[in-house]
């Protein structure tokens, strides 16, 4: 099966999250994280703050990993894997571009009901640091399946302490 990889990227600001109204494309007419298709050459991370850039105006530095989303459409064979980078430090203003309209939503009020049906089950937990993996599938556009874990945070890496070797008494 055949495996398209879409970098997107959630940005907040305390209480708030910006997402992008898609004008046109697969997510019409949807809020969504910004993100899209990734091209050769390039790293998850470079096209997540890439699209950011190009889609609402906003420039971050750095971006944490946060997610994988897997979807998978009835009867097409093709596994769409969202990889999900969660900032929240930034430069500029959201402005709309050709594609896409940004809006800043406080959390407790995001426009669900214009989003796709698998976010409610992993949007949160994202929202508030916490690592997520899920797979959905669908049926054209209604949810037919979901499967939400959340892994453990990786242990800290530890420094490599070399121990001493013990000195047999003479
Ligand atoms: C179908 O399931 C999806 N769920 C969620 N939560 N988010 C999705 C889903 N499919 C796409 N997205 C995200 C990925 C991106 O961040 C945006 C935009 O995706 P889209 O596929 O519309 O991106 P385009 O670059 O416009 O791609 P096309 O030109 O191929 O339509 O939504």
């Amino acid at each position: 099966m055949r495996i398209a990889r879409y970098p997107a990227i959630l940005l907040k600001k305390g209480d708030e999250v910006l997402l992008g109204l898609n004008k046109k494309g697969f997510s019409k007419n949807k809020w969504t994280l910004f993100g899209g298709f990734l091209q050769r050459k390039e790293t998850l991370l470079d096209a997540a703050i890439r699209y950011l850039k190009e889609q609402s105006g906003i420039t971050v530095e750095k971006a944490e990993k946060i997610g994988k989303i897997e979807v998978k459409f009835g009867g097409v064979q093709e596994l769409i894997q969202i990889h999900v980078f969660l900032a929240e430090t930034f430069t500029g203003e959201p402005i709309e571009t050709r594609e896409v309209l940004p809006k800043w939503f406080n959390l407790g009020e995001l426009p669900i009901s214009e989003m796709w049906s698998d976010v409610p089950f992993w949007f949160d937990q994202v929202a508030g640091g916490k690592r997520v993996k899920a797979f959905f599938i669908y049926e054209n556009e209604t949810l037919l399946y979901q499967d939400v874990d959340s892994p453990p945070p990786p242990p800290p890496l530890q420094p490599t302490i070399q121990q001493p070797t013990a000195v047999s008494p003479v």
